[in-house]
């Protein structure tokens, strides 16, 4: 593609070299550079991308876009200079792509829990009904056997459009988009035209980002704010959580219409008769005219409720019917990582979940005691270099709603247990502190946990659910915690 095309979009820009130049590969890393492709120099967190520009000239690069004049560059190779080469980004993806969302209709999904269930949930909802539906999140990026790796829930906007490109072309009609608050905020979904929009909820998480819950709750306001603002937009719909207090809040901040569920009297897709099923939960979603459709959830626990009510609230905006929901609903088996079972036949379960924050670790210790007869033996910890803040809240939950907690590590990264275990350790009361052990080594943990079960009991591994890799301040491990089980349990 033309650079000139390429760039036509962008408002402020100062250009140096050729124009009608073509373009055969935009990227944000020096390294994946090829000839005649365009490097974008982004001021990361950690790095700032300008100081690679050398190299992808090395590399081959034909174009160069950055914040600044950057000293050297050949006359052959055009240097674009913008603003703010993240805000850009999407924007250069966008036309690279030919605009993928025009071709596809785009769900995305907001809030701290359950966006990847939500997200799943709608994807075999869509599909399960005769649609071609995509996702994207922290699972993976995914469209029938078109399967990428996940760096992060919501991709930048180059990996992104390009999967929305290849999707749209292989034929499929929906992309559920996983949108992380990280991902609105860094601008990565800027060039995509959701239809519907959702939200979970919001909970304490991700402050060593957003440092202020404020903060939090208004990076997520923008996936709402941007719905339904043209006359073309009026079909756009805000599906949220009409339980959630920060609800109204994106509520007024939209100008699509608005669907609410929850439980609550006034939501317009209601929850009802919920009550425990043999293998996961029954209820009853109402509808705004009073009608009734009974559903049998195969996952447990009440969050899976709202998700599923979700699922069917964004679902029934797209078109789908109630009979195509329900049973999408009841065929729904669940996703890896999330309160998934990994018992190896002996007289008491053991049970992975990707719980790594307060509210969802709540939700699975609640999950866990509807299920359990005997004792419920929580093991988890706290990643370093994220919200210190929440470590003493999460252990305070799980002391109080497990009857024994091995704490331990979770991905450490750089920081020590130790401190992690310190800051745990400001949560927990002399009586927490009696059901507790600390085993810094999660292998360790998981087994002294399991060699402390009786029959009935449950352990739970919280916080790493489908992750296949540990990090600790010696680098990277492979380790998940479906693999300690399985290597060390004899199936029976
Ligand atoms: C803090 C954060 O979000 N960082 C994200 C950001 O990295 P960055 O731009 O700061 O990258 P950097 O490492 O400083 O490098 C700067 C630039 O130099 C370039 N570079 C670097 C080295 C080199 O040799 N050559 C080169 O060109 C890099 O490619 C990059 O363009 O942009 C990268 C590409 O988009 C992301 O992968 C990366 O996510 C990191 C891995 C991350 O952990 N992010 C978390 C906080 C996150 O975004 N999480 C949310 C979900 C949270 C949740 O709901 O649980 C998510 O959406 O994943
Ligand atoms: N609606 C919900 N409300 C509260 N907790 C939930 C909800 N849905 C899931 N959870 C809990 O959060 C954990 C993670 O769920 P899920 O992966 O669906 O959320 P997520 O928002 O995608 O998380 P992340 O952004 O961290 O990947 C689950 O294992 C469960 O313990």
């Amino acid at each position: 593609m033309k650079l000139s095309r390429m760039i036509d979009q962008l408002k402020l820009k100062r250009i140096t070299g050729d124009l009608e130049i073509d373009i055969s590969q935009i990227e944000i890393d020096s390294r994946k550079i090829e000839p005649g492709g365009m490097f974008i120099c982004i001021t990361g967190f950690q790095q700032d991308g300008h100081q690679y520009a050398e190299e992808a000239i090395r590399n081959g690069a034909a174009a160069i876009m950055a914040e600044r004049f950057i000293p050297g560059v050949p006359p052959e190779v055009s240097l674009v200079i913008v603003p703010d080469t993240r805000r850009a980004l999407p924007i250069i993806a966008n036309a690279f792509y030919d605009n993928p969302s025009c071709g596809l209709r785009l769900i995305g999904i907001t809030g701290t829990n359950g966006k990847t269930t939500t997200a799943h949930m709608v994807e075999h909802l869509l599909n399960a009904s005769g649609r071609n539906a995509g996702s994207v999140g922290t699972l993976s990026m995914t469209y029938k056997d078109i399967q990428e790796e996940a760096v992060n829930t919501t991709p930048d906007p180059l990996r992104l459009q390009k999967f929305l490109r290849t999707i749209a072309n292989a034929g499929a009609e929906y992309a559920v988009v996983e949108v992380s608050s990280h991902g609105l905020d860094m601008g990565r979904v800027l060039g995509c035209g959701f239809q519907t929009a959702a939200f979970t909820n919001l909970a304490h998480d991700h402050l060593d980002y957003h440092h202020h819950m404020d903060e939090y709750r208004g990076s997520k306001e923008l996936l709402f704010s941007r719905l339904g603002n043209s006359v073309d937009d009026m079909q756009k719909t805000a599906v949220l959580n009409g339980d959630d207090a920060a609800s109204a809040y994106y509520a007024k901040r939209t100008a699509a219409q608005v669907v609410t569920y929850g439980l609550g009297e006034d939501c317009h897709l209601r929850g009802i008769q919920v009550e425990r099923a043999e293998q996961g939960t029954r209820f009853t979603i109402q509808t705004y005219t009073g009608d009734q459709y009974p559903v049998v959830l195969k996952v447990p626990g009440l969050h899976n409720v709202y998700n599923a009510l979700a699922a069917a609230a964004i679902c029934s905006c797209e078109g789908l019917s109630w009979d195509e929901i329900t049973r999408g609903l009841q065929s729904f088996t669940g996703i890896s990582g999330r309160f998934e079972d990994v018992s190896t036949g002996q007289d008491f379960n053991i049970t992975i979940d990707y719980a790594h924050n307060p509210e969802g670790l709540k939700a699975a210790l609640l999950t866990a005691r509807e299920c359990t007869s005997g004792k419920i033996i929580c093991v988890m910890g706290c990643r370093g270099e994220r919200d210190r803040l929440k470590r003493p809240v999460m252990a305070g939950i799980a002391a109080d709603l497990a009857d024994g907690v091995v704490f331990t590590s979770d991905n450490v990264y750089s920081e020590q247990i130790e401190d992690i275990f310190l800051d745990m350790r400001q949560g927990l009361s002399e009586q927490h502190l009696s059901k507790s052990e600390f085993v810094a080594n999660r292998q360790d943990a998981i087994l002294q946990a399991i060699h402390s079960a009786n029959a009935g009991d449950r352990i739970l591994i919280t916080g790493r659910g489908h992750e296949k890799f540990l990090y600790t301040s010696d680098g990277l491990q492979q380790m998940s915690d479906a693999d300690i089980v399985q290597s060390h349990m004899v199936r029976v």
